[in-house]
């Protein structure tokens, strides 16, 4: 059996290209250093991939900020408000990323989703219909003839057709249907050209076949791809879906003329049953993901031996595959110089995954595979028993019933009294959390971590800011103020750092968005809350003012979501400990005062199953509770707050509500306020504050503009429902342009209170 990885991470072990990405941003290197930077990557990334044994190396899995939306630019389908910016080609790019605001005009950003269910998101490509989808970009190829340059004959790696027209946003009255000939004819010309360049195989990435599929999905895939695959020369294609099975569209997957299959056998529940039971078709390879691409933990080689022999029954031709990109863990354990033994042991990031594979392919090579040293050693290693139990946690969780997940009084009946109590304006106002963690924060959090500023000389800092951001958001006028979150490296990290149970990384970063990662923490044993994580600085951020302060929590399904979770009890089981832990906290804000607390569940959609008919069962059913029981021991005017961000939220609206909050915030800037009607069709009961301007693009939003989305929100949501404030904490921005966008923010809430008299 040969191997081979859909993509490799490509921000650098040390996120080299974040931090040149962001330095060009600002100015301080050139388009050419950039440039620089991404080669050394990749021809780093190619030489271990090399190394490591591995038989097709991925090509083209690099991009400056998204693969999606390389594929747009690729194809022509990048909105003319960006490409007659007039701005070279590196920089109309970074325009669609990122908005821009210049000389030469001011845009805002093509649209941002997550991924599928990942923590990574993507830019959404935007179709109108004077779009004509042609092949104009040449990334793939020069990529492909740079790797060959270097003695590889790689895999170039392509969003597929199909998944790219389902991911497009349709602005005119055309539909993905009526773009099945323009795009088909650019893919084939994509194929002929690599294989003009001299590839063997292309991997077209389409996740999207492991979603529900009507009828017209099926019908959309298969004359896409017939039209493809009919004109494709010598060059072998590979159709590699991951996230999931393709259980609605297995048989035309098979009966299309690909030459290779890529299942995903980690997450894909039906993978193998539809093999065993369809058979696989011969002649072509079957690409087995059976390496996670998603968790940290090593790969159990009896497990995925058992998988590729009941698979080896059904075809001969098989690529032993990680289950999808490894764009989703960290590149390197190499650079884990503080992890204990005992748990790093148990760990494969990228790099250790490359290992992995070269042993399952020596293991399977090998005429008895249990009797290998490699076998054996792993099979020792997931012998061993694990510490970190707790049996306190685990009797707490067991004996919850269904009145530890309702919190009493109702909502109405909790609104009337909040109303009495905290006296708003009308469409008060307020923030997700966050400040700009500026560079001072961060270095100074830097320096403690090395011991150069002490523990109390950093809380020092830390109040500072703490003070200076409360006169600041006293001085704009805002109505519920927050305290910044100066003291977290990050809303899950952080609190990853606090509980029991937790171990955390130090170079584990993963991308989120563009130049931005994350470092998840690993869930290791029984979670517990050790100590009062967030008390201290919220009750120091009220003391300074008359005015509320919301508490500030993540909660336990975004803990999770943005965790590398355990692979020994269920997620149901994780979530409900974490849930345990933050409620303690915030019955301690209560209890200290905190009138107001925000318990933030940006990543509630991410993981809900992709297959709508798993989504009770597998995930909403212990999810929304996870929250409920959070805070259904709070009192009734203690307002309890949420916020979501970068997520189609409609189809689960009504779950939601249920959620029990008494305020929501969305993230809806960039996604055209399309969830007004939404609220406005399921008569939303929670009170709401949509985003009116999108804090990821460094464009400052005018007063005129966050008026006419509040517009839009009052002709949907009742007045006296509606809250005014960014898309998501700031954190990522600057002072320059949050104190602009929150002052345009304030005068605009303020006009629009005055109009409503
Ligand atoms: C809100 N979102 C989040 C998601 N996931 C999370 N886990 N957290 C989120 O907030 N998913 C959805 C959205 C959008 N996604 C993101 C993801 C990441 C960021 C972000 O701002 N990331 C920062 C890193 C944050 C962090 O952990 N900082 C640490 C370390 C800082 C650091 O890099 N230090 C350098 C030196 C820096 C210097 O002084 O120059 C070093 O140690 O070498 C910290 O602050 O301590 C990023 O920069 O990518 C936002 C939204
Ligand atoms: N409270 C967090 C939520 C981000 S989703 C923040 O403001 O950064
Ligand atoms: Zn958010």
């Amino acid at each position: 059996m040969n191997t081979t990885i859909i993509g490799y991470p490509r921000i650098g072990n040390l996120r080299e290209l974040k931090f040149a990405s962001e330095m060009y941003f600002r100015g301080e290197i050139t388009a050419a250093d950039l440039e620089k930077t991404a080669r050394e990557i990749r021809s780093y990334n190619l030489e271990l991939q090399k190394k490591s044994g591995l038989d097709l190396i991925p090509s083209n899995d690099f991009s400056f900020y998204d693969g999606v939306l390389d594929t747009a630019f690729l194809l022509n389908a990048v909105p003319g408000r960006y490409t007659s910016l007039g701005l070279s080609k590196l920089d109309t790019y970074f325009a669609a990323a990122r908005g821009y605001q210049g000389e030469k005009g001011d845009v805002k950003a093509l649209a941002m989703k997550k991924w599928y269910n990942t923590n990574y998101h993507y830019m959404v490509p935007e179709i109108d219909d004077s779009t004509e989808i042609k092949l104009v970009g040449t990334k793939p190829f020069e990529l492909f003839a740079e790797a060959l340059e270097s003695g590889v004959r790689t895999k170039p790696v392509i969003i597929g057709a199909y998944t790219f027209l389902k991911l497009a946003r349709y602005k005119g009255n055309k539909k993905a249907a009526d773009f099945i000939s323009q795009t088909a004819a650019a893919y084939s010309e994509i194929l002929k050209k690599l294989c003009g360049l001299g590839a063997e195989w292309v991997q077209f990435d389409e996740p999207s076949l492991v979603m529900d599929m009507s009828s017209e999905d099926t019908e959309l895939f298969k004359a896409l791809y017939e039209k493809i695959l009919s004109d494709k020369g010598g060059v072998k294609v590979i159709a590699q879906t991951y996230f999931g099975d393709v259980r609605d569209c297995y048989n035309e997957l098979c009966g299309l003329g690909f030459d290779g299959i890529g299942l995903d056998f980690t997450e894909g529940k039906k993978s193998l049953e539809l093999v065993k039971k369809n058979g696989f078709p011969s002649g072509k390879a079957l690409f087995a993901g059976v390496v996670n691409g998603k968790n940290i933990w090593r790969n159990n080689y009896a497990t995925s031996l058992l998988t590729l022999t009941e698979l080896a029954k059904h075809t001969e031709d098989i690529v032993i595959n990680t289950s999808c990109s490894l764009l989703h863990v960290p590149c390197t354990l190499a650079n884990e110089t503080k992890l204990e033994e005992r748990c790093k042991k148990h760990f494969a990031y990228a790099e250790e995954k490359l290992t992995e594979l070269e042993e399952l392919k020596r293991i399977t090579a090998s005429q008895c595979p249990a009797e290998t040293e490699e076998y054996r050693r792993n099979l020792a290693l997931h012998s061993e028993p694990r510490t970190g139990g707790n049996e306190v946690v685990r009797a707490k969780v067991a004996s919850l019933t269904d009145k530890d997940f309702v919190r009493l009084p109702a909502f109405a009946e909790r609104e009337k009294i909040q109303k009495a109590r905290f006296n708003l304006p009308l469409f008060p106002t307020t923030t997700i959390g966050s400040f700009p963690q500026t560079a001072e924060v961060k270095s100074a959090r830097k320096s403690n971590r090395r011991g150069a500023l002490s523990n109390s000389d950093y809380e020092f800092f830390i109040e500072k800011k703490i003070a200076e951001c409360i006169a600041l958001q006293e001085n704009i006028g805002l109505d519920v103020l927050v305290h910044g979150e100066f003291e977290r490296n990050d809303m899950v990290e952080y609190f990853g750092e606090c509980l029991d149970g937790y171990i955390f990384t130090e170079k584990a970063w993963v991308q989120s968005y563009g130049t931005r990662c994350v470092k998840p923490p690993v869930i290791w044993g029984d979670i517990s809350r050790a100590r009062p994580m967030t008390v201290k600085w919220s009750v120091y951020a009220q003391s300074l003012t008359d005015k509320p302060v919301k508490g500030m929590l993540t909660g336990p399904v975004t803990i999770l979501n943005w965790s590398f979770p355990r692979e020994d009890i269920t997620l149901k089981e994780s979530a409900l400990q974490i849930a345990l832990a933050i409620r303690e906290e915030v019955l301690d804000l209560e209890a200290n005062g905190i009138s107001i607390i925000q318990v933030d569940e940006a990543a509630l959609r991410e993981k809900l199953p992709l297959r709508r008919s798993d989504w009770r069962e597998d995930y909403l059913d212990w999810a929304i509770p996870a929250f409920r029981y959070v805070h259904s021991g709070v009192k009734a005017e203690t307002q309890i707050h949420t916020h979501m961000c970068y997520s189609e939220f409609a189809d689960i609206i009504k779950d939601i509500d249920d959620m029990d909050a008494d305020v929501i915030t969305f993230e809806a800037s960039r996604s055209d306020l399309t969830i007004l009607d939404v609220l406005k069709e399921n008569n939303f009961r929670t009170e709401v504050g949509p985003g009116v301007y999108d804090i990821h693009s460094p464009r400052v939003p005018s007063k005129e503009e966050i008026k006419s989305a509040i517009s839009k929100m009052r002709e949907r949501i009742p007045a006296e429902k509606l809250w005014i404030n960014p898309d998501c904490g700031l954190k990522t921005r600057g002072n320059e342009e949050t104190v602009p966008s929150l002052t345009n923010l304030v005068e605009a809430a303020k006009e629009a209170r005055n109009e409503n008299c």
